[in-house]
C-alpha cells in the first residue's frame, strides 16, 4: 500500500481489488517519481505541507461567495508561501524535477480547488525575471521577488490580441530627456487583459509593449511595472486596474485588466538581456536569435504538459476508483450487480486516461530534459536547437492539453451523475484544463507553429540535407512505397510515423499545386492549414509514442517481472488505441489491412480484460493523497455514499427547513397572491 491512512475502513470492494492487484504498486510510484530517493523526499514534502491541516476550509469553497473565495485563496497562499520559504525551501531541491518543482505544485493543489492568485508570481513573473534580466537587474529583482516582498505577475494579452504578440498596441516610448520610458495605452484593445492576479493581488507586473526610440519601433519588448503602491496597495497614478469577471474556472486567480495613461518607468526597467535601449536612446540589440523574449511562454509550455499530466492522473484516480466501489445493471440475472469497472465501455474509457497521464508524465521528462539542453546550448551563444525546440514545444503542449482535457472529460462521464457533483472534483479539474488549451498558445495556433517547422523539414529532407532527431523519420517519406504494416509496438511507430510524413507530403503537395494555380504562398499556406494542423498532430503523436515507449523499456529495465508487463501492456494499449483511432489515415498511409484492423480490435479488447485487475493498483501507485483529490468519489477508502451525503448536508442550503423563497414567492404564487 502506497498509503498510511492505517486504521481506515476501506470499502470492500476497492480492498479486493488491492488484494487481486500483482504487481508491486510502490516500484511503479518510484519509477513515475523518478526514483525511490525522490519519493520519500516527495512524501517528506507532502507530510510537512498537509499535515498540519493548514490546506482545509472551514465552510467548502464552493459555498463561498466570489468576493470570500478571493479572500480565501490570498489568506491560504500567504500561508503556502510562507511554508515555501520556511519548512519546504530545504526540501524542494529534488534533482530530477529541475526549477519548477512539480512536486511543489504538487502539495499546492491541496491548498487551492481552483487556483492561487500567486500562480502567475512563480510560474511566469520570477521566470520571466530570470531569463528577460541582465545579471545586475537579477541580483535586484529576484532576491525581492523570491522573498515576496514584491508580488507581480505577466500581463502581455490585451482585449485585442492574445495570439499575435506583434499586433500588440501598448506603447513604451523612450524619453531621453527624463531617461524614462513612457507607458501607454492607446485604444480600448489596447488594454492589458487576463493577467492572473493582476485584478486585486500583484504590485508589479512584466509588461510587454512595442517599444518605440528615437522615432522607430522596434517591436514588443519585456518591462517590469511597479502598478500600486508598495504599502497601501493603492494604484498608482496613470494605472487603470482592475479584475475582469467571472469565468469557467480560475475563479480565485484574480485575472484583470490593465491600462496606462502616459505612464512613466525608469530606463532601467526594461529587461535588458536580450535587448537594450542606452542613455541616449540607441537601440542594441543583444540576443542572436530574434525570438529569444518569448522565452517565458517557451519555458511554461514545458512545464504545462507536466501540469496536464498530473491533472489527469488525479481524474483517472477518481474515475477508476469510484468505478470500482459503483455496481450498475444486472447483465446476468443470477450474479449480483457487477462493479462498473468490469464493463469493457468503461475500461476502453478509464484505461487509456491512465496510460496518456504515464505518457505524458514521462515525455515531460524527456522535454524538460532537452529545455535543459538547448538553455545550455544558449549560454554559450548556439541557439541552433531552438527552432526544433519551439516545434516540439509547441505541439506537445497543444496536444497534451487536448487529450488531458478531453479524457478528464471522459472520465466525469464515467462517472455519471455524480462526476457532475462539483464534490467529485472532476468539474474542476476539467475547467482548469481546458483552460490550458488555449492559454500560453492557442491548440491551433501552436499545431501550425509546429507544420511550419515540418514543411521546413520535408523540403530538407526531399534536398537530401541532414535532419533534426525529432523529424529524421521524414528521411524515409521519399521511398515511393506505403509502410508496411506491422502490429509489434516499433512496428505501429514506425506507421505514426509514415502518417506524419505522409501527411506533411501531402501538404506541400498541394501547396505546390495552389501555388502554381497562381495562389500566393500566404494563401497557399492558409487553405492548406486544416492538413497542416492534422499533419503537425500526427507529428506529435508519433514522438509521445516514441518516447513513452523508449522510457517505459529504459525505466523498467531493472524492475520485477509483473511490473514490467503491465508496464508493456500500458504501453501497447496506448499504441492500440491511437492506431484504432487513426484507422482511416493507417490505411491511406500505410500496407494496413481491414483483417490487420479488425485483429487490432480484438487484441486491444484483451488487453483492456488483461489490464481491468490491476487497474486499482495502477491508480494508487500515482499516490495522489486525499488532500490532492478533494474528490467524495475517489477518496482513498472508497466511502462514496457517505461522502457525498455528508457534502450535500454541509449546503448552505439545508441550514433552514424552510427557505425563505417559500414565504416570498412560492406561497403567494401557490395561493394566487401573486
Ligand atoms: C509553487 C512553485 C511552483 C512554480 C510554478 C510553476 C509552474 C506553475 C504551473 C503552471 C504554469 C504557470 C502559469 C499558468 C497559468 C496561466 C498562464 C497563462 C499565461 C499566458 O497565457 S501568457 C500569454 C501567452 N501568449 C501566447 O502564448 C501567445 C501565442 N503566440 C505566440 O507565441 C506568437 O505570436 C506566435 C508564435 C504564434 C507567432 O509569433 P510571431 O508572429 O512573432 O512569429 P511568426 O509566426 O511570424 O514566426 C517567425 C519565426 O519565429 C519562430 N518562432 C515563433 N515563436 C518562437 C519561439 N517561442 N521560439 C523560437 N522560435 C519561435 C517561428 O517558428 C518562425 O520561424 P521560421 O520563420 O523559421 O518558420
Ligand atoms: C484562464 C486564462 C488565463 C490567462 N492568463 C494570462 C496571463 O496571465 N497573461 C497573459 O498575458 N495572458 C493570459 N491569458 C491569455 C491567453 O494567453 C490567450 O487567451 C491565448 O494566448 C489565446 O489568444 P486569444 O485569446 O487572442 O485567442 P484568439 O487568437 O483570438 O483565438 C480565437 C480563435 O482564432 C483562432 N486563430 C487565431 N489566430 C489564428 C491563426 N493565425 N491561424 C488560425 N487560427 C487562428 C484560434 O485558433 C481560435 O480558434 C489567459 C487566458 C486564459 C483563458
Amino acid at each position: 500500500m502506497t498509503q498510511t491512512n492505517n486504521n481506515m475502513t476501506v470499502n470492500p470492494d476497492l480492498a479486493m481489488e488491492r488484494a487481486k492487484c500483482n504487481f508491486n504498486v510502490l516500484e511503479v510510484t518510484h519509477i513515475f517519481d523518478g526514483g525511490e530517493r525522490n519519493t520519500l523526499q516527495r512524501k517528506k514534502i507532502e507530510d510537512v505541507a498537509l499535515n498540519s491541516g493548514a490546506s482545509k476550509d472551514a465552510l467548502g469553497e464552493e459555498h463561498m461567495s466570489p468576493k470570500e473565495k478571493y479572500e480565501n485563496a490570498v489568506r491560504k497562499s500567504c500561508i503556502y508561501a510562507t511554508m515555501m520559504k520556511n519548512e519546504l525551501a530545504e526540501l524542494s531541491g529534488l534533482e530530477s524535477f529541475g526549477v519548477s518543482s512539480p512536486v511543489i505544485r504538487r502539495t499546492a493543489d491541496a491548498f487551492f480547488k481552483e487556483v492561487s492568485p500567486f500562480l502567475l508570481h512563480l510560474g511566469m513573473f520570477v521566470p520571466t525575471i530570470m531569463g528577460q534580466c541582465t545579471p545586475e537587474q537579477q541580483s535586484y529583482w529576484l532576491p525581492r521577488a523570491l522573498d515576496m516582498q514584491i508580488i507581480g505577475t505577466y500581463a502581455q494579452t490585451e482585449l485585442g490580441h492574445g495570439t499575435f504578440i506583434r499586433g500588440l498596441e501598448t506603447t513604451a516610448t523612450y524619453d531621453p530627456e527624463t531617461e524614462e520610458f513612457v507607458l501607454h495605452s492607446p485604444t480600448l484593445s489596447s488594454y492589458k487583459w487576463w493577467a492572473g492576479g493582476l485584478g486585486k493581488t500583484v504590485n508589479y507586473c512584466i509588461v510587454v509593449a512595442q517599444l518605440y526610440t528615437k522615432g522607430e519601433c522596434h517591436g514588443t519588448h519585456p518591462f517590469i511595472v511597479q502598478i500600486r503602491d508598495e504599502d497601501t496597495h493603492v494604484p498608482l497614478p496613470g494605472i487603470k486596474v482592475g479584475e475582469i469577471g467571472p469565468k469557467m474556472g480560475f475563479n480565485t486567480a484574480d485575472n484583470g485588466f490593465l491600462g496606462f495613461d502616459h505612464y512613466r518607468i525608469p530606463r532601467e526597467h526594461m529587461l535588458m538581456k536580450n535587448a537594450q535601449v542606452l542613455k541616449d536612446g540607441t537601440y542594441v540589440k543583444v540576443a542572436r536569435h530574434g525570438k529569444l523574449t518569448y522565452g517565458t511562454m517557451v519555458f511554461v509550455r514545458v512545464v504545462l504538459v507536466n501540469e496536464v499530466a498530473f491533472n489527469l492522473a488525479k481524474a483517472s484516480t477518481i474515475a477508476v476508483r469510484y468505478s470500482a466501489i459503483r455496481r450498475q445493471s444486472k447483465p446476468k440475472p443470477d450474479e449480483v450487480e457487477p462493479q462498473i469497472l468490469d464493463y469493457v465501455t468503461q475500461q476502453h474509457k478509464l484505461f487509456i486516461a491512465i496510460a496518456t497521464a504515464h505518457a505524458l508524465q514521462l515525455c515531460s521528462t524527456w522535454l524538460w530534459e532537452s529545455f535543459s539542453a538547448v538553455l545550455a546550448q544558449m549560454k554559450g551563444g548556439n541557439t541552433d536547437t531552438l527552432p526544433e525546440f519551439h516545434a516540439l514545444s509547441s505541439c506537445l503542449k497543444a496536444i497534451s492539453t487536448s487529450d488531458s482535457a478531453h479524457l478528464i472529460e471522459q472520465c466525469r462521464h464515467a462517472c455519471g451523475g455524480h462526476g457532475y457533483m462539483i464534490s467529485s472534483g472532476i468539474p474542476n479539474l476539467y475547467n482548469f484544463v481546458s483552460a490550458t488549451r488555449t492559454y500560453e498558445g492557442d491548440y491551433t495556433v501552436l499545431l501550425l507553429q509546429t507544420a511550419r517547422f515540418l514543411v521546413k523539414a520535408y523540403e530538407q529532407a526531399e534536398a537530401k540535407k541532414p535532419l533534426t532527431p525529432t523529424v529524421s523519420y521524414l528521411a524515409h517519406a521519399f521511398s515511393g512505397s506505403r509502410a508496411t504494416w506491422d502490429n509489434s509496438p516499433d512496428g505501429i511507430i514506425r506507421s505514426f510515423q509514415a502518417l506524419a510524413a505522409g501527411k506533411t507530403a501531402v501538404c506541400v503537395t498541394n501547396m505546390r499545386k495552389r501555388m502554381r494555380a497562381g495562389l500566393s504562398q500566404v494563401d497557399a499556406w492558409e487553405m492548406s492549414t486544416i492538413q497542416l494542423v492534422a499533419a503537425a498532430e500526427a507529428h506529435c503523436r508519433a514522438v509521445i509514442a516514441d518516447t513513452y515507449r523508449k522510457e517505459i523499456v529504459r525505466l523498467t529495465a531493472n524492475s520485477s517481472p509483473n511490473v514490467k508487463v503491465v508496464m508493456d501492456q500500458l504501453t501497447t494499449l496506448y499504441l492500440y488505441y491511437w492506431a484504432l483511432e487513426r484507422t482511416g489515415d493507417l490505411l491511406m498511409f500505410t500496407s494496413v489491412s481491414q483483417k490487420d484492423l479488425v485483429d487490432l480490435q480484438i487484441a486491444y479488447e484483451e488487453l483492456l480484460l488483461k489490464i481491468r485487475p490491476n487497474a486499482v493498483g495502477l491508480v494508487d501507485a500515482f499516490d495522489l493523497r486525499d488532500e490532492l483529490l478533494h474528490s467524495t468519489l475517489g477518496s482513498y477508502d472508497g466511502r462514496v455514499y457517505e461522502r457525498l451525503m455528508e457534502e450535500a448536508l454541509k449546503s448552505p442550503m439545508n441550514k433552514e427547513p424552510v427557505s425563505d423563497a417559500y414565504s416570498k414567492y412560492l406561497r403567494p404564487m401557490m395561493k394566487g397572491k401573486l
